[in-house]
């Protein structure tokens, strides 16, 4: 069985394993990265960074079978502050019109833009591949469980929530939108871009055009690629769909990838969210496919969350035995479900 939990410090050695065998940006293979993350989350999770809009919380998903950390999600309560504004591209349509040679163009128009109060951002999704595609979908558990969390503490997030999907690379791992455009103007690749973007975005604001780019200038292959999501990003793009997320016509300056925001109040399974008492008896039979998370006050590890079938009456929440013990909950302490659908 699985279990999603706040990261540890311990979990060092974990993360490094499954960054190995990723090697993608939304878990840098990189130990001294993994550790500010790790530290980041901690301390968020212990309410230890003052300002709730500047914590970053880092969940895991265990097999407690074999212990092994088999994949990741974010929360980053604010996207884009003052110090350091979320950047990108809104994407808008201007038409040209000539009455003397009668030609009208649709044309596809890029015109940069920063947030300083941004949005709360979802990421960092990643899943261990021989896990992928099981009965268990741990890439759906590390989704939602982010929808939990932010149910249970709404205060401690923004109204809008963002998720910034990856698009289509190439085979090296170049982008095509950042061939055309980015390094131009950069003059590095994208993976250096990339990777410098995330301490430093001053040179973005600099180097990149201020005014806007028609994105009929790019080669026909180029523009297909604006706003499209890779091949293993589809799945992702659905279950977001499914829960209430839509594209708000922006993507990312550097590589086209669509930027998807839905309202917190308005994520379905946020809509459903409920606080019950864990019941004295056990779970029997008739129930529903759920995701129940228990939050200790003090301690490590103070976030727990299975998937699990429990049953909800008005007051309580009847749940397996094994569930029960997976979370470490004791009878009439209160839970917080989302329906798992
Ligand atoms: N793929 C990238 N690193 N894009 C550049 C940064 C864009 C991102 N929205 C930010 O403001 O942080």
């Amino acid at each position: 069985m699985l279990v999603l939990r706040d990261v540890q410090k311990t979990d060092l050695p974990g993360l490094k394993r499954l960054a190995a065998v990723l090697n993608t940006v939304n878990l840098p293979n990189n130990e001294e990265t993994l550790e500010a993350i790790i530290d980041k989350s901690v301390k968020s999770f212990a309410g230890k960074v003052k300002n709730p809009f500047e914590r970053e919380y880092l969940f895991v998903l265990e097999d407690v079978r074999n212990e092994l950390i088999i994949g990741t999600s974010m929360i980053i309560a604010q996207h884009g502050t003052y110090e350091s504004p979320h950047i990108y591209y809104d994407v808008s349509e201007r038409e040209h019109y000539s009455a003397t040679i009668g030609r009208h163009f649709r044309h596809k128009v890029l015109s940069i833009g920063y947030n300083y109060e941004g949005p709360t951002e979802i990421g960092g999704l990643v899943v261990d591949p021989p896990y992928r595609a099981t009965p268990d979908k741990p890439g759906k558990q590390l989704s939602f469980v982010r929808f939990l969390f932010m149910a249970m503490h709404k205060r401690l997030f923004r109204p809008r929530v963002l998720a910034e999907l990856l698009p289509p690379l190439l085979p090296d791992g170049r982008s095509l939108l950042w061939e055309a455009c980015g390094k131009k103007f950069t003059g590095l690749t994208y993976l250096e871009a990339d990777r410098l973007s995330r301490q430093n975005k001053e040179f973005i604001k600099e180097l990149f055009p201020s005014s806007d780019v028609y994105a009929s200038l790019f080669p026909e292959r180029v523009q297909k690629v604006l706003g499209e999501v890779g091949p293993n990003t589809k799945g992702v793009q659905r279950m977001l769909e499914r829960v209430g997320f839509r594209y708000v016509e922006r993507i990312d300056p550097f590589d086209g990838g669509p930027h998807f925001e839905a309202n917190l109040a308005d994520i379905t399974v946020v809509r459903r969210y409920r606080s019950v008492k864990v019941a004295e008896e056990d779970f029997d039979m008739e129930g529903d496919d759920v995701l129940v998370a228990f939050e200790r006050e003090s301690g490590r590890n103070r976030f727990r969350a299975v998937r699990t079938m429990a049953r909800l009456d008005d007051k309580n929440a009847y749940l397996p035995a094994r569930a029960k013990e997976l979370l470490d909950v004791p009878p009439g302490a209160k839970v917080s479900i989302i329906p798992f659908e």
